[in-house]
């Protein structure tokens, strides 16, 4: 898998914004939206068509449909919620399996404490989505699960990721896409990415 750095503009202008030390919470939420929107925009561009005729005003006509069972949006609680609305956006029908899983601020290491998966999901594409990417250890725990549930195709959708979160993900997922809005330099010592966006989920719920 090699990492998909979405550089459209509009990307890349949005994840400028949202790197401001000043951003309100309001900019913020409205930011991470619209990103999961532009991320899912791409991360959905090979999904297969089917042809069907539908009546139309003028009568018959050939259109074409995704074909299959609804996608599953996978959010990771908390900042995955985030992304979510942006998501729905482009996705409204879509079935949601939320993930509870936090990282411990001492270990890095991540701690699950809830799921509640979609049915069938051995027959969806599953859009995992949060914000950061860091050492990889939440999202990896996530696929982990999902796979254990069934789940076969899974792209993950990031704002930001960091090289040593991407070489995890691909050392334990290699079939797993990931699409980003930005990859930044590297971890710090406390496991937050640099240049980053600091904590998103607080700058989200306005925790901080
Ligand atoms: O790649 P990792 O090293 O696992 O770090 C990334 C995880 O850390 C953050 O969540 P956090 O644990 O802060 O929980 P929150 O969403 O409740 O803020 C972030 O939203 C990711 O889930
Ligand atoms: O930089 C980081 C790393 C983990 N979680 C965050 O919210 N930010
Ligand atoms: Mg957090």
């Amino acid at each position: 898998m090699t990492p998909t750095e979405v550089n459209h503009p509009l990307v890349k202008h949005k994840i400028g914004l949202l790197r401001a030390a000043d951003i309100s919470t309001k900019q913020f939420r409205q930011l991470a939206a619209e990103l999961g929107s532009l991320l899912t925009y791409e991360a959905t561009r090979d999904l297969a068509t089917e042809q069907a005729t539908i009546e139309s005003w003028s009568g018959p006509v050939a259109i074409e449909q995704i074909q299959g069972k609804k996608v599953t949006i996978v959010p990771i609680l908390r900042a995955g919620l985030g992304m979510l609305d942006g998501v729905l956006e482009l996705l409204p029908s879509a079935r949601i399996s939320v993930v509870g899983i936090y990282r411990d601020e001492q270990t890095l290491k991540p701690v699950p404490y809830f799921h509640k998966l979609a049915a069938d999901l051995d027959q969806r594409l599953a859009l995992v989505v949060d914000p950061m990417l860091a050492t990889g250890g939440s999202l990896i725990a996530s696929i982990n699960l999902l796979k254990q549930h069934g789940a076969t195709r899974i792209k993950a959708l990031v704002l930001v990721a960091a090289p040593e979160g991407i070489a995890a993900l691909q050392q334990a997922h290699p079939d797993v896409e990931l699409y980003t809005a930005a990859i930044d330099r590297c971890l710090n010592e406390q496991g937050y990415i640099l240049p980053g966006l600091g904590d998103a989920g607080d700058k989200l719920f306005g925790t901080k």
